[in-house]
């Protein structure tokens, strides 16, 4: 049984919600806005919830700025928000702040157990992602490995990019949008280099508070600030011979980037509250959503630190420009959902593909995932089809691919364009065969792909 906060302001769903999850054994608290959520957050001392269950729009705000105060005070609780589909974009911003996960309304209860239960089975959304210790957890480096590299030229560049850098010792900076596999990539780099052998350590700097990011990461002494009850050892120091993984480096304050670049120059830390000096060996892989060049540029990041991190730059690119590589994607998430979940799809239906080749992803391969195990979370049929996706998902395909008015040239180009990417996949990107069967020359087939920029 979990202690559970529902924060919605629509009465009727609150209670449908409340009653169907104290059926299944869950104990909840509903509050209908955020002052209210607050406070039963600050009197809830003796049993803490263990997971936050936010409405996106409230009453007095929205749940992903109250999660973005939460998490600067210091609180972890796994969270997740339930959104609208046409929220989807906020719910992957929410994400890089530490919620757990997203969940569109109207809200399947199949689906709100399955998020739950994960929830609670990760815990807190603490701001330290993953401390491998390689040498004794030979289960997380099995789990570290299972992932596809993909065979479109984008992602081949982008591989042999890693392979490239690992057995250096270089600092890395990975950009990319959100959850386009940028600590997959940190991973990977880390088992091909010589420090494989060693912890990798991974932190999301976005959910770590401003107060305490510095003790976080360099560690503390006993008595050193309010609250330090006890000697504490720093991320840094359990990094020690492995690798460190700074996930949206560009949320660190000012103060603890000047200590980040004397790490990286120095190799030395300074817990806070020490008087000694603390030699550490680590390599560090930083990873950013954001222009960080940009960000120097106007003083938000310090430029020493970004050309000290900037040794060597990797563009992870987003899962609409990795053209084939999303049918590849596609069978990957349904064979491990059917694993995860005891399902049996064995394929999506041909309009379901539709829909993933036309939407553009803005939360790219964790969007993916999430999509696909909603989505063989409710077949129960070996064809997953479209009945089983957010109606709204397809509606906003349709009005986003017409072209509005009656301009005859551009709806050809569009009936042209969907036509050729439909043949294209389906002879999985063989362009002879793609030429043949649309009844055009190879010549001009290639030039049609450019001025569509097909990928
Ligand atoms: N190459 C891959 N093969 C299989 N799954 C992948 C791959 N890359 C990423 N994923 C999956 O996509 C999801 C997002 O990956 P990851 O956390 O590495 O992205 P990210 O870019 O670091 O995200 P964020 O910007 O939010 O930190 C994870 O669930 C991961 O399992």
């Amino acid at each position: 049984m979990a202690q559970l906060l529902l924060v919605e302001d629509d009465t009727t769903f609150s209670k449908l919600l409340s009653n169907f999850l104290g059926k299944h054994g869950h104990q909840i608290k509903v509050c209908s806005n955020l002052k209210e959520a607050k406070e039963a957050l600050s009197h809830n001392p003796d049993r803490p919830f263990e997971v936050l269950m936010l409405d996106y729009r409230l009453p007095d705000g929205n749940s992903v700025d109250f999660l973005k105060t939460l998490r600067s005070e210091g609180n972890r609780t796994a969270a997740f928000i339930m959104t609208s589909f046409h929220d989807v974009r906020t719910a992957v911003t929410a994400m890089q702040i530490g919620a757990f996960d997203y969940i569109t309304k109207p809200v399947n209860p199949e689906e709100l157990l399955m998020v739950l239960r994960e929830a609670l089975s990760k815990g807190d959304a603490t701001g330290i992602k993953t401390a491998v210790k390689t040498k004794t957890s030979v289960k997380t480096d099995k789990q570290s490995l299972d992932y596809i590299e993909g065979k479109s030229k984008i992602s081949k560049q982008l591989y042999e990019y890693v392979r490239l850098v690992a057995p250096t010792d270089m600092s890395v900076i990975i950009q990319g949008e959100s959850g386009t596999g940028k600590e997959h990539v940190a991973k990977s780099i880390h088992k091909l280099s010589k420090r494989a052998n060693g912890p990798f350590v991974a932190i999301d700097c976005g959910s770590l508070s401003k107060d305490l990011a510095a003790s976080e990461l360099f560690g503390h002494k006993k008595g050193s600030f309010t609250g330090a009850l006890m000697d504490k050892m720093g991320q840094f120091e359990a990094a020690d011979g492995g690798t460190i993984f700074l996930d949206e480096i560009g949320n660190l304050g000012y103060d603890v980037q000047i200590k980040l670049l004397r790490a990286l120059q120095e190799r030395i830390i300074v817990p806070i509250g020490a008087t000694q000096q603390v030699k550490v060996d680590v390599r560090i892989i930083a990873a950013t959503n954001e222009d960080l060049m940009a960000n120097a540029a106007t003083g938000d990041f310090r430029e020493d630190l970004y050309f000290r991190l900037n040794e060597f730059k990797i563009e992870v690119p987003p899962l609409r420009k990795r053209g084939e590589d999303l049918g590849i994607f596609i069978q990957y998430f349904v064979d491990k959902a059917n694993q995860e979940l005891d399902r049996n799809v064995r394929e999506l239906s041909k309009e379901v593909m539709d829909v993933f080749q036309k939407y553009d992803w803005p939360g790219n391969l964790r969007e993916l995932n999430n999509v696909i195990k909603r989505l063989v979370l409710l077949s129960k049929e070996e064809i997953a089809n479209s009945s089983a996706l957010p109606a709204e998902m397809i509606t906003s395909m349709e009005d986003q691919q017409k072209p509005a008015g009656s301009d005859l040239k551009a709806l050809q180009e569009t009936h042209e364009k969907e036509m050729i990417e439909k043949v294209l996949q389906e002879v999985r990107y063989n362009k002879s065969k793609a030429a043949k069967l649309l009844n055009i020359d190879r010549k001009t087939l290639y030039y049609k792909i450019e001025k569509y920029h097909i990928e």
